[in-house]
């Protein structure tokens, strides 16, 4: 449906957001994961042909979305990271208003608009101004005006951020549902906003595409690499130093139950236990290429302390 192919975005300043991410996005829901700077808004912008790539090209049905938008602009609902509202409007108010500006006839604009309502759960608080509301109703009003035109494809940058937790899972199973019949592309830094909804998980980091694969496939890469241990809590700045440690948890005994991603399956510390790697892992894995978070890429395991350690 959307192919980017080779996208590059360098910004004002020369600061380099993309380099080479070639991606392809059909029906359901992508999970675009990475942490903050990665470069996701930047590429979110040029799917919704905000902004122009640098380099690469961008492909809609088939054909060249940069140099003609006005199809992909037609079909596809966007809400920006930074998405702003009128305040002293009510939602119905600003539905309609942007309906207006989107071209939809007055008549279908006020269908579309309580259909909306209803669908986001907004019929409540339909005539109170949106300066009243809460973080959750904005961004379900956010929602809302991307899907006025009933889009084939729906972008939303970080939808989740500021909202409290029954708020994320309310709005995590309704992109969930909407990804029934059209595209969605969900970024996020947050791995529970995407760990069971999505049918495709792609990682990004610094500006490069490092993963991109379905849940299953992309856990199963990390086979035989994830262990977890039990260590006194003074021992855990030591194994941070030499593992990449995810979760970790307090255990009953006083000690710290700690989480270790190697970067290659191979046998794991004494007295580690085998689990089953997870999205978070994944993540991890894929943001620090399997190394302790202060070490640089260069990094390489001596052959002395096992396949597991960085030191
Ligand atoms: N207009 C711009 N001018 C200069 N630098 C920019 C611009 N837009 C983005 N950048 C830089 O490009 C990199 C990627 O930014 P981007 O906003 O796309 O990342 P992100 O993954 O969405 O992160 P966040 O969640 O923090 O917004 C960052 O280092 C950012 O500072």
């Amino acid at each position: 449906m959307i192919e980017l192919d080779r996208i590059g975005k360098v910004c004002r300043g020369g600061k380099r957001a993309l380099d080479g991410v070639s991606l392809t996005l059909g029906p359901g829901l992508l999970g675009l994961l990475g942490p903050n700077g990665a470069g996701k808004s930047s590429l979110l912008r040029i799917l919704a042909t905000v902004t122009r790539p640098s380099t690469g090209t961008l492909r809609y049905r088939g054909a060249d979305a940069v140099a003609s938008p006005d199809r992909l602009r037609r079909e596809l609902g966007y809400l920006p990271q930074d998405f702003g509202v009128y305040p002293n409007l009510t939602a119905r108010e600003f539905l309609a208003y942007l309906a207006a500006a989107k071209g939809l006839t007055a008549r279908s604009a006020r269908a579309r608009t309580d259909e909306l309502l209803e669908l986001l759960n907004l019929t409540e608080a339909v005539r109170r101004p949106l300066r009243g509301y809460s973080g959750g109703m904005l961004r379900r009003v956010g929602i809302a005006q991307a899907l006025l035109a009933d889009p084939q494809v729906l972008v939303v940058d970080e939808p989740t951020a500021g909202l409290d937790p029954e708020e994320r899972v309310r709005l995590r199973n309704l992109l969930s549902e909407l990804a029934a019949r059209r595209a969605v592309l969900l970024s996020t830094h947050i791995v529970s906003d995407v760990e069971s909804t999505a049918d495709t998980i792609a990682v990004l980091a610094r500006g490069h595409l490092l993963r991109r694969g379905t849940p299953q496939q992309l856990t199963g890469e990390l086979d035989g690499r994830v262990w977890e241990l039990t260590v006194p809590a003074a021992d855990v700045p030591a194994w941070q130093a030499s593992w990449l440690v995810g979760r970790t948890a307090r255990s009953d005994g006083g000690g710290v139950r700690l989480r270790l991603i190697a970067p290659a399956a191979g046998p794991g510390p004494a007295g580690a236990a085998p689990v089953r790697p997870d999205l978070e892992d994944v993540y991890l894995a894929a943001v620090h290429g399997g190394r302790p978070e202060r070490d640089g890429p260069e990094r390489q395991p001596s052959e002395r302390e096992g396949a597991g350690r960085w030191r």
